[in-house]
């Protein structure tokens, strides 16, 4: 089945492109009702088209349908003459045009639904598309999946796969423009999940260049591993937290926020977490960057959390924290030295970071000892459940965003944001709804019985002054 995951996305890739030279064979000198009819008929003959478009000699574009006129809000990558562009926030819409394919004089529309629909891989994974030097053209965040294309990878393509920073990736023989398929695994899982295949993989060395988005830029600079330009990113100053607010169902009013690091690279551009996450989880840095944190968010919040005395700031915390605890020193000495109370202070953990819940359970007893209140992240997600809920001192319950997606629809997985609410009303536990994006979600949540939200509805993750203005607005 992951061997037909790899065909489907290159032939839609091929295909796409086989489009556009199909258009490039159609002359026309004006846009009229005939041009514009046989446009519509060469469209309904190219399976992926949504629309297609030809510039005509006096540089306007005639359109089977009208197409997009700005496209600075797609992403996009450039192959010689053909430009890919993308607009991920379209990804679930079939009736967007979130896909374009064009060349100076010709453009295919499409939707990336076709290749979403179709794509299908385990947690953890990505499949990108990639030009001939295999910088990321087209990064398929790839969350609720059921799949584990990567170790199909390992099993049939051995020779392909090449290792870069702590992923796995394996290319596709690629089209005549040299638009491969990768399949981008995170390493370190994939030697978990194929643990138990005694499988004897070959790691090449890091020969596969850069990784698109902010991501990019750094890893181009190959003489720089992550790691290592992780080391320097702290020893520089370049964390930066974000403060994305949490908001009282019933009233709307601002309770807290949770603090999410970034990392503001020298150049200025910015690198998402889980770019460098689940390195830092895997290199033990994650513990220094967690620090990090605890230090910035005091810094730029004891003020305000001092002046709103019921305002809280949640942190995460990963797995190494809980086993090495030494987070627990740094956040002490910082709320006395702040005269912040330790209840405004509230950690994160998902099921991930409980590798070992006897310990964590001592841990998160000490903490709760200390004021502190304890929130499961991501809840649902692991494979643990109940069982160590009960054992667990834990204060709230935080619902994934995908079970808040999944609200409402027929998907099976629909019912399980109720039953985590039922759940924590059972044991005593507020809950607070992450991925929040539309009015309707947020009633029906509240409904339910969820206290909190979280997500775009409300607010994106903020810097300390905007969010600093939020509370003025909304505390
Ligand atoms: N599409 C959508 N997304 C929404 C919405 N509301 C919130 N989000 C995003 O969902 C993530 C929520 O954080 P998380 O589940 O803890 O997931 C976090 C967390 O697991 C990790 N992370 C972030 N900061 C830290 C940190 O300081 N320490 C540790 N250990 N992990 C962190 O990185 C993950 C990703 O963080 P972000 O990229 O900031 O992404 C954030 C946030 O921007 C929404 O309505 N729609």
């Amino acid at each position: 089945m992951q061997g037909e995951l790899v065909r489907r996305n290159t032939l839609f890739f091929e295909q796409l492109h086989g489009h556009l030279q199909e258009l490039a064979s159609l002359q026309l000198s004006r846009c009229d009702a005939p041009a514009r009819q046989q446009l519509r008929l060469l469209r309904r003959s190219l399976l992926y088209a949504k629309a297609v478009a030809v510039r005509l000699a006096d540089d306007r574009w005639c359109e089977s349908l009208p197409l997009p006129v700005q496209t600075t809000d797609y992403q996009h990558w450039r192959f010689g003459e053909v430009e890919l562009l993308w607009q991920l926030d379209w990804l679930n819409d079939p009736l967007q045009p979130s896909l374009l394919l064009q060349s100076p004089r010709h453009r295919v529309a499409s939707s990336l639904y076709f290749v979403q629909e179709k794509i299908d891989l385990a947690p953890g994974y990505q499949a990108l598309l990639a030009d001939r030097d295999t910088r990321r053209v087209l990064d398929f965040a790839a969350q609720r999946n059921t799949l584990d294309a990567a170790e199909w990878a390992v099993l049939h393509h051995p020779q392909q796969l090449q290792a870069l920073d702590g992923r796995l990736y394996l290319a596709s023989a690629g089209d005549a423009q040299g638009i491969q398929l990768l399949l981008i695994a995170d390493a370190t899982a994939l030697q978990a999940s194929l643990a138990g295949l005694r499988l004897g993989y070959v790691l090449l060395a890091g020969v596969l260049a850069v990784l698109g988005g902010a991501l990019a830029g750094l890893l181009m600079r190959r003489e720089l591993s992550l790691e290592k330009a992780l080391q320097q990113a702290l020893r520089r100053g370049e964390l930066e937290v974000d403060y994305q607010p949490l908001v009282d169902l019933a009233t709307r009013r601002c309770v807290g926020a949770e603090a999410l690091v970034r990392w503001r690279r020298v150049d200025g551009q910015r690198v998402r977490p889980d770019l460098f996450i689940p390195q830092a989880e895997a290199s033990g840095q994650i513990c220094a960057i967690t620090q990090r944190v605890i230090e910035l968010v005091m810094q730029q919040m004891a003020e305000l959390l001092r002046a709103h005395p019921t305002l809280y700031i949640s942190v995460n915390l990963a797995a190494a924290d809980i086993v090495q605890g030494r987070f627990v020193e740094v956040a002490r000495q910082q709320l006395a030295s702040q005269g912040v109370a330790a209840r405004q202070l509230v950690w994160e953990v998902s099921e991930r970071g409980l590798v070992d819940v006897e310990q964590a359970c001592q841990l998160l007893g000490q903490l709760r000892q200390a004021g502190h209140r304890i929130a499961i992240d991501d809840f649902g997600t692991g494979c643990s459940s109940l069982s160590y809920l009960q054992r667990l001192p834990v204060d709230v319950l935080k619902i994934d965003k995908s079970f808040v997606d999944s609200l409402g629809m027929q998907a099976a997985s629909s019912s399980v944001a109720p039953h985590i609410i039922d759940m924590a009303r059972d044991l005593g536990l507020k809950v607070i709804a992450e991925g929040i994006e539309s009015a309707t979600q947020a009633d029906t949540l509240q409904q339910l019985g969820a206290q909190v939200g979280q997500g775009f509805l409300f607010s994106r993750p903020l810097d300390a002054s905007a969010f600093h203005a939020f509370v003025r607005c909304h505390g």
